[in-house]
């Protein structure tokens, strides 16, 4: 996809709690934005057993600013960086973008894993943390489909440490009945 078709590409997404914008959500997206599991399984459970991964972008980058801010790393610091769609049918219903700190990454064969979802690897994982759910109602600024939500959090393994940014698809809320927000 080209980047004059994004809505924004250099936009700056603001991140609150997810806390914070509990009262402008309706309870169904709650369930979807602030659940702390895996979003891939849960996804597998609602698409009924259609769901699959469209691998975006997998390579080495620089950080947008949010995310090198999230981190805690430079901006100019090289991370691993992975975009997909998560679809149900064929639909995109969730893109997500991935940020790892290269200096993190320890032995892990994330590139390999393909068309496979990181989130099912992650959660096998023991000991897996998350850190607190943040949400924005802007659209996602590496895709051009628009959506009412998007939520980031920051998964870590050991030394591993990921940035994990999902952005919910108006498809998704169409093909399961959800309200607009
Ligand atoms: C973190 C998870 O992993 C999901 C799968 C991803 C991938 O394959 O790149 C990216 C983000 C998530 O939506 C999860 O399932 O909760």
């Amino acid at each position: 996809m080209s980047v004059d078709r994004l809505p924004c590409p250099g936009m700056i997404i603001s991140w609150r709690p997810a806390a914070a914008w509990r009262p402008a959500m309706s309870a169904s997206w709650w369930r979807w934005v602030a659940s702390t599991d895996s979003l891939t399984q849960r996804l597998i459970d609602a698409s009924g057993n259609g769901f699959n991964v469209r691998l975006l972008v997998q390579r080495l980058d620089r950080p947008r600013r949010d995310e090198a801010l999230a981190l805690n790393i430079p901006f100019r610091q090289w991370v691993w960086r992975r975009e997909v769609a998560l679809q149900a049918g064929g639909r995109p219903w969730v893109v997500a973008r991935s940020v790892a700190p290269l200096g993190s990454l320890h032995g892990q064969r994330l590139s390999q894993l393909g068309e496979r979802s990181l989130g099912s690897w992650l959660f096998r994982q023991p000991g897996l943390e998350r850190g607190p759910i943040e949400v924005t109602h802007r659209p996602a600024p590496f895709h051009a489909d628009p959506g009412p939500w998007g939520r980031r959090s920051l998964l870590r393994h050991g030394r591993f440490r990921v940035l994990v940014q999902e952005f919910f698809l108006d498809r998704m809320a169409d093909d399961l009945g959800l309200p607009r927000r």
